[in-house]
C-alpha cells in the first residue's frame, strides 16, 4: 500500500452498550494521503467507532494508535448560536494555538462561506452551519481527519465542493476518513469499508459509481 506507516492504526476494537455489542472487533489502517469511507446502516455503530477513534469515548477493548494532528467533524455541530462565524474562527484559533487564520479564510472561500463571516450561527441555515462545522475541523491543518456525516444538509453544489476539498486534503497528505449512512460515489474514495454486524468489511472489488448501503 504505502512505504510510509499508517497514521491511524486500529486493532480489534470492541464496544458494548449495556451488554449489547455494537463493535465486535474493528481493525483498520489509515495512511497519509488516503481517502477512506465507511458506510453502514443507521445504528450500525459508525458514530461510536468515530468517537472512539477521536478519543472521545473509551472502547471496552482494542487499541487505537494515531500519529499527527487530529481534526474531527462530529455529527452534531460544535457551534454556539450567539457567536458569529468570525468569532468561532477566533475561538478555535485560540484553542489550537494558531498564529493566523490564513487557512481558515481559504477554507471559507472554498465552501462559499466568506459572505457569512459576520453572521451569528442562529441566523445560518442548517447546511451553512454544517459548512462551518467542517471548516472548524480543518483550520489547524490536521494530518488525520475524521468526518461523521460531513455533508448532511449540503445542496448538490456544496456536496461536490466537499468532495473537491476532500480530494485536495488527500493530495496534501492528509489521511481522511468519511463516515456516512448515505450511498457514496465510491470512485472518489481510495478505499471503502462497510460496517456491518460490528465489523468492517471491505467489498471484494469496489465498483466505480454509486454504492448503495
Ligand atoms: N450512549 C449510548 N447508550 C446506549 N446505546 C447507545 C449509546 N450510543 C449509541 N447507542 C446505540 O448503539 C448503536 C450504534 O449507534 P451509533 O450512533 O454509533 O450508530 P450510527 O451507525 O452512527 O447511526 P446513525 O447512522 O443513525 O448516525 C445504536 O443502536 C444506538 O442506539
Amino acid at each position: 500500500m504505502s512505504a510510509v506507516g499508517p497514521v491511524l492504526g486500529v486493532r480489534d476494537l470492541r464496544k458494548d452498550y449495556r451488554q449489547r455489542p455494537v463493535l465486535r472487533g474493528v481493525s483498520l489502517d489509515l495512511y497519509p494521503g488516503q481517502l477512506a469511507g465507511i458506510v453502514g446502516e443507521n445504528g450500525s455503530g459508525k458514530s461510536t467507532l468515530l468517537r472512539i477513534l477521536a478519543g472521545d469515548l473509551a472502547a471496552d477493548s482494542g487499541t487505537v494508535e494515531r500519529a499527527g494532528l487530529l481534526g474531527c467533524c462530529p455529527q452534531e455541530t460544535v457551534l454556539h448560536q450567539a457567536f458569529t462565524v468570525a468569532q468561532h474562527l477566533r475561538f478555535f484559533q485560540a484553542a489550537y494555538g494558531l498564529s493566523h487564520l490564513t487557512r481558515a479564510f481559504e477554507l471559507l472561500e472554498q465552501l462559499n462561506l466568506s459572505d457569512y463571516r459576520h453572521e451569528r450561527v442562529a441566523a445560518l441555515s442548517g447546511g451553512t452551519r454544517q459548512k462551518l462545522n467542517l471548516v472548524l475541523a480543518l483550520i489547524h491543518d490536521p494530518q488525520v481527519l475524521l468526518l461523521d456525516e460531513p455533508y448532511q444538509g449540503f445542496d448538490w453544489e456544496t456536496y461536490l465542493r466537499f468532495w473537491d476539498l476532500a480530494g485536495a486534503l488527500r493530495d496534501r497528505g492528509c489521511a481522511v476518513l468519511v463516515v456516512s449512512h448515505l450511498a457514496y460515489d465510491a470512485s472518489r474514495l481510495d478505499i471503502l469499508y462497510r460496517l456491518q454486524a460490528g465489523v468492517l468489511r471491505q467489498p471484494e472489488q469496489p465498483e466505480p459509481g454509486v454504492v448503495a448501503v
